[in-house]
């Protein structure tokens, strides 16, 4: 695989990322429950520093919840205020402003202790593609502002939508690329949709899909494709699967890349279960 850092990407949404950010009280980093460290871009550090931040662990729904659970604890201990959403749902969305405005304390009192009025929090959200921006935003604008697209890259314009009476969000999100030096992370990414399967190699993300699935969800893995037992070979397992699928070609084979596109389409639409592909401290 090729290796991408998406560099030239990657200045300018740092750019445009800092630009936004200097009228901004309180940013809302929004990342993939399912791979929390692989969707995080490590320049968002650098972009929020000095800026109070509550995390979103969005697509909890298709998040196995036990792993969920375990990232929440792993980010309060490194100082983080967190909280699992479902955006498409809806599930969990009230209670951003609520934890925005407890995030913007310290600022809330310093405008009192000067005399004046506490005006809204101005919040931001940032993140990588596709990893539901415009849905967060929609749902917390409770009308259809944002475009929402199931392609990485379709979020355009800007102004500010007033949520309840305590808090203001950039109508336009922050889009931080995805950086992968390892070929795992970027898999990570291309299961989840975060970037294009052009840009991986579609069959080795298969194989790296269904060796972490026989290691960490082999029952669901049975259930999903009636087998009573895994084969220990990943080319015997494409065999089952395809015989059971009926992905075949002509003289009974299997047909590789069919096997390969119902894998993929089964993770990414969570028909395979709730699954996460990461967990704190192993990376699985
Ligand atoms: N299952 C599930 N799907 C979600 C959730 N949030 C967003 N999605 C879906 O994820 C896809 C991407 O959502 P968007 O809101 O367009 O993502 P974005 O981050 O704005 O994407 P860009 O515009 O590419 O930067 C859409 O198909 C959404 O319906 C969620 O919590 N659960």
């Amino acid at each position: 695989m090729t290796i991408q850092w998406f560099p030239g990407h990657m200045a300018k949404a740092k750019r445009q990322a800092l630009e936004k950010i200097k009228i901004i009280d309180v940013v809302i980093e929004l990342v993939d429950a399912r791979i929390p460290l692989s969707s995080r871009n490590p320049m968002i550090d650098d972009i929020a520093k000095n800026k109070p931040r509550l995390m979103l662990l969005n697509k909890a729904d298709l998040a196995d919840p036990e792993v969920t659970e375990q990232w929440i604890s792993y980010f309060e201990s490194k100082g983080f205020m967190v909280l699992s959403i479902d955006a498409q749902k809806g599930t969990g969305i009230k209670k951003i402003p609520q934890l925005v405005t407890k995030l913007a304390e310290p600022l809330i009192n310093k405008m009192k202790a000067k005399g004046m009025n506490p005006r809204a929090i101005r919040a931001l959200i940032l993140g990588i593609p596709n990893v539901g921006k415009s849905t967060v935003i929609n749902r917390l604008a409770n009308r259809k502002i944002a475009k929402i697209g199931d392609k990485p890259g379709v979020t355009k314009a800007q102004q500010w939508i007033k949520v309840g009476k305590t808090m203001e969000l950039l109508d336009t999100p922050g889009i931080l690329w995805p950086k992968f030096e390892d070929q795992a992370v970027g898999y990570r990414l291309a299961l989840t949709g975060a970037i294009k399967e052009e840009i991986i190699d579609f069959q080795d993300a298969t194989v790296f899909l269904l060796t972490f699935l026989r290691e960490h969800y082999s029952e669901k893995l049975k259930e999903r494709y009636n087998l009573t037992v895994l084969p220990d070979d990943i080319g015997e397992m494409y065999d089952a699967i395809g015989r059971k699928r009926g992905c075949l070609m002509g003289g009974g084979l299997v047909d590789y890349d069919r096997v390969a596109e119902v894998l993929f389409r089964d993770f990414r639409s969570g028909t395979l279960g709730r699954m996460s592909l990461e967990v704190p401290g192993n990376r699985r």
